[in-house]
């Protein structure tokens, strides 16, 4: 979404710029000390050339003592300019640093509680580019931008103010002219380059997400990689991506470093213009680099806020793309009002009244379902690649609302519970359980977060993987790698069924694993299953037909329709497309 282009550019930052009300002592701090630079930049140096050479290259030599005093004034007006610089720019890289930290955990939370439609709409790789280095430049811009807008103008009056001084002292006053006409005449270029910067800046950072994109992908996928031998199908699209990427990030340093010398024209322009003015006029030299001095210092602030505006485009282009992720409204939001439901009281009754239900508008996928899973009962999804059965089940958790109609559970009306609630009620066990890079214990934890360690191992157990988790060389101490990588896929399975045990919730939807396991591993995962559906409302989104077994009753799924209910018999007499599904595909399985 493109934040609106007519509102003004301050008052888009505004709301970012609270974020410094956390670091404000410190952003104080730098803002003295901002000032202090500020006025000894603008105001000592002029001061130094006026009053201190004068009196060192006098026509009388003066007294030792007082050349020391004056000549050290010298070094005491650049320490005061070093010391009150480096002290402003510390303070403002640490309030910088904690307005970035702020600031991604803001986005971070967000992306908390987005809706699984947000994250299928978008890119994982442009999303890490937005959360690292979109915040990154945004907090670029409220630091520094705060800063300057405190510190250049105050060089800039200082400066000017030393032309004021040394103009009247001349009674001439056209020195204060050619300053202060300097401000229009550089506004121009100003103005076009910022734009400029803007559109340029929109592409580079484009650019950079989908660079990470690729590379996300490719760190995703290296095993399919290597499989298929991509190799070289990665390396030359990343080649490209990356070369893309050095052409925009190029016109961005085009636009943002042409300023400066453009606006040191400009003041070589204003100086060589004093210069002659001054020499048709007869004056000395001693009396025109005080001024020289001053002028220069007055364009200096004006060229650094002509690079704050830059920066203030460059970060505009990142504001819209963090704000896109900000102002992403909760597709699947919680009710006003919520019902309660007491976990403790949940009896596990699941009905679907008229349900319908798209994912892109005009493209149905499930339509008219109308059916009640009675609590303790034991369903199993089967139906063709597609029909809608895993799109049924995601409707239930609300990882997606209806289109139409009405799901409850216990007679409640699901988008009148909060989603918290709600998910207390179920432990979902997917297909390709996603294990966190930490110890098992905590991934079996996942399940329940106060669980003891008792009630971990005893979850463990009753999954078959406390032996496996004992033999491994910390047991549940071990960090299973990323993605759970250091483990069998039989071993990841039995740790999600241990999840699944702890969660002890009256509500189980599983989606069976497609890959097949050896002997032992899967007999084991059946025993487990078996114990795990006992006294639950189960789903079983079944794609081996010896699972059905397990099932009390099966839904038939065609075209997103539930087309046959009932048990493996009854269905494989009545409807062709199961008995089809079953002799092709799962012939030699029995289904008890
Ligand atoms: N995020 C999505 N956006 C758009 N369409 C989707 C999305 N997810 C699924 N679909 C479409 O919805 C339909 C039903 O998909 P679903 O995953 O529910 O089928 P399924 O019966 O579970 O299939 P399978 O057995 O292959 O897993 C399919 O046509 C699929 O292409």
């Amino acid at each position: 979404m493109r934040v609106k282009q007519n509102e003004g550019l301050f008052k888009r930052f505004l709301p970012y710029f609270s974020l410094l009300g956390a670091v404000r002592k410190q952003f104080a701090a730098a803002i003295f000390f901002g000032v202090i630079f500020g006025v000894a930049s603008g105001f000592g140096l002029p001061f130094m050339a006026d009053r201190v050479f004068p009196i060192i290259f006098g026509p009388e030599p003066p007294p030792l003592s007082v050349l020391i005093a004056v000549t050290a004034f010298i070094p005491a007006v650049f320490l005061l300019r070093s010391v009150s610089g480096f002290l402003n720019v510390y303070l403002i890289h640490y309030c910088g640093g904690k307005v970035l930290e702020a600031l991604r955990v803001r986005v971070f939370i967000k992306l908390q509680t987005l809706p699984l439609a947000f994250y299928q709409k978008n890119k994982s790789g442009d999303l890490l580019a937005r959360v690292i280095n979109d915040t990154g430049q945004l907090q670029g811009v409220v630091t520094n931008v705060a800063n300057d807008l405190i510190k250049q103008p105050l060089t800039f009056v200082g400066a000017v103010g030393a032309v004021v001084y040394l103009s009247l002292k001349q009674q001439d006053l056209l020195f204060i002219l050619l300053t202060l006409l300097l401000v229009p005449v550089c506004i121009l270029p100003i103005r076009i380059i910022g734009k400029k910067l803007l559109h340029r800046a929109h592409a580079f950072l484009a650019q950079t997400a989908d660079l990470t994109t690729i590379l996300n992908e490719n760190l995703t996928a290296t095993k399919e990689i290597r499989a298929f031998s991509l190799e070289n199908r990665e390396i030359r699209k990343f080649e490209h991506a990356a070369r893309e990427l050095f052409s925009r990030a190029m016109k961005v340093v085009k636009y943002s470093h042409i300023l400066s010398p453009t606006i040191e024209v400009v003041a070589a322009f204003g100086v060589a213009g004093a210069v002659f003015y001054a020499s048709s006029r007869g004056v000395g030299l001693d009396q025109i680099l005080p001024l020289i001095f001053a002028l220069y210092m007055s364009y200096e602030p004006v060229k650094k806020l002509g690079r704050i505006h830059n920066e203030i485009r460059k970060g505009e282009a990142s504001l819209e793309r963090l704000e896109y992720i900000l102002s992403t409204e909760d597709s699947v939001p919680d009710p006003d009002v919520p019902e309660s439901l007491p976990l403790e009281k949940v009896r596990g009754e699941i009905r679907f009244e008229r349900v319908f239900f798209a994912y892109d508008q005009g493209i149905p996928v499930l339509q008219d379902i109308n059916v009640t899973i009675a609590p303790g009962e034991v369903v199993a999804l089967v139906g063709p690649s597609g029909a809608g059965k895993t799109t049924f089940a995601n409707l239930i958790p609300r990882f997606f609302d209806v289109s139409a109609g009405k799901i409850r559970i216990d007679g409640h009306d699901l988008r009148n519970l909060r989603k918290e609630d709600l998910r207390r009620t179920m432990a979902i066990v997917p297909q390709d359980p996603v294990l966190f890079n930490d110890t098992v214990r905590y991934n079996i934890m996942a399940g329940d977060l106060d669980a003891s360690p008792e009630a971990v191992e005893h979850a463990a157990e009753r999954a078959f993987a406390h032996e496996f988790i004992r033999d491994l060389p910390h047991g549940y101490e071990t960090v299973v790698g990323e993605k759970g990588m250091r483990l069998s896929g039989g071993q990841k399975q039995r740790l999600a069924l241990a999840r699944a045990f702890l969660r002890n919730a009256p509500i189980l939807i599983l989606d069976e694993a497609t890959s097949a396991l050896d002997a032992t591993s899967e007999e084991m995962i059946q025993q487990a299953l078996s114990g795990l559906i006992r006294n639950k409302t189960v789903l079983i989104i079944a794609h081996r037909f010896s699972t059905i077994r397990l099932a009390s009753s099966i839904f038939l799924f065609e075209c997103g329709q539930i087309t046959h209910k009932g048990d493996h018999e009854k269905l494989y007499l009545t409807s062709a497309v199961y008995k089809r599904l079953y002799d092709q595909q799962y012939m030699g399985e029995t289904p008890g």
